[in-house]
């Protein structure tokens, strides 16, 4: 199973560069897209989708021409948008099952199995006759996923799925989906560099609408090994530090001002030499664009 990405770039009409010369190859498991808003990850996620054409490029995945064949992808892709829309005054059960019909599942015997089965999976069976819009956003975002798997897809795309969730549904969710990437090419596009470092094994850093680095969060880390260090600082001498050192990223730390420095030795004997996170070779990144 493989998912290319070739060359894929699209300017929007008001002239944004969303994607300029995409390239990326994609295998089985779960890949972290990640990138800040407005780098450019939902235009690739649509794109991938067929839901929208890019102005160039090339995307196959497995033997299937997708800008070509976008038919033949669609029998194959689970899809959970940035927005899935307005949750309708219907049941899970309901809604789910209109889904499978609309999928191609016409049996009703094979219909109410695969829908028992999913609504199980994604732990909402219990509620499956209860309406969907008063679903909690975690309890909507599995729902999500369970209309995404409708039909076994290999190719399974999750846009931003854990924005707005808190700690115990996002916790909930990441258990849903780490299953996913066992059968399948899972695209797990999101801000949160948690997502991507609790549930990836590979990943690509997107910005302005360009992949910056692609790579293993735990390789991608490795490599910043001995270059990060941090000090607690007064928040009014921030400004002093930046023109000192190249301040990475900073963060509140029990009142004080947490700072991160990229540096390739010890810069001096307050600082503390920090184990790289993926959120620090993110922020590095970030600073160098
Ligand atoms: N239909 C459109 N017409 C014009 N510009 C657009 C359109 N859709 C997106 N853009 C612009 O293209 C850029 C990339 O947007 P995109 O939605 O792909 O980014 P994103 O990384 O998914 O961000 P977000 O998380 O905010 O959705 C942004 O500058 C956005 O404003």
């Amino acid at each position: 199973m493989k998912l290319e990405i070739k060359n894929l770039s699209k300017t929007y009409s008001n002239g944004v560069k969303a994607l300029q010369d995409v390239s990326l190859t994609i295998e089985k498991g779960m890949f972290g897209l990640l990138g800040q808003n407005g780098a450019g990850k939902s235009t690739l996620m649509r794109t991938i989708s067929t839901l929208q054409d890019p102005d160039s490029g090339q995307i196959n995945f497995n033997d299937i021409n997708v800008l070509k064949k976008p038919e033949d992808l669609r029998k194959v892709l689970g899809y959970l948008p940035q927005e899935f829309g307005v949750y309708p005054n219907v049941t899970a059960d309901e809604l789910l099952t209109h889904i499978a019909d609309m999928k191609g599942i016409v049996n009703k015997g094979e219909r109410k199995d695969t829908v028992e089965a999913l609504l199980q999976k994604v732990n909402l069976y219990d509620v499956r006759d209860k309406k969907l819009d008063g679903y909690s956003g975690g309890m909507k975002q599995r729902f999500g996923i369970a209309q995404a798997l409708l039909g076994n897809p290999e190719l399974i795309i999750v846009d931003e799925p854990t924005a707005g969730l808190d700690p115990m549904e996002r916790n909930r969710f990441y258990n849903l989906l780490s299953e996913l990437g066992e059968d399948a090419v899972v695209i797990l596009s999101t801000h949160i560099v948690e997502d991507v470092s609790t549930l990836c094994t590979d990943m690509a850093i997107i910005g302005n609408g360009k992949v910056m680095l692609t790579g293993k969060p735990n390789e991608i880390e490795e490599a910043m090994r001995g270059k990060i260090y941090e000090v607690p600082i007064d928040r009014n001498k921030l400004t002093e530090y930046q023109e000192k050192y190249n301040v990475i990223s900073q963060r509140f730390f029990a009142g004080k001002l947490m700072i991160t420095v990229l540096a390739d030795e010890l810069p001096d004997g307050k600082f503390d030499t920090k184990k790289p996170s993926l959120e620090d070779a993110y922020f590095k990144i970030l600073s160098e664009n």
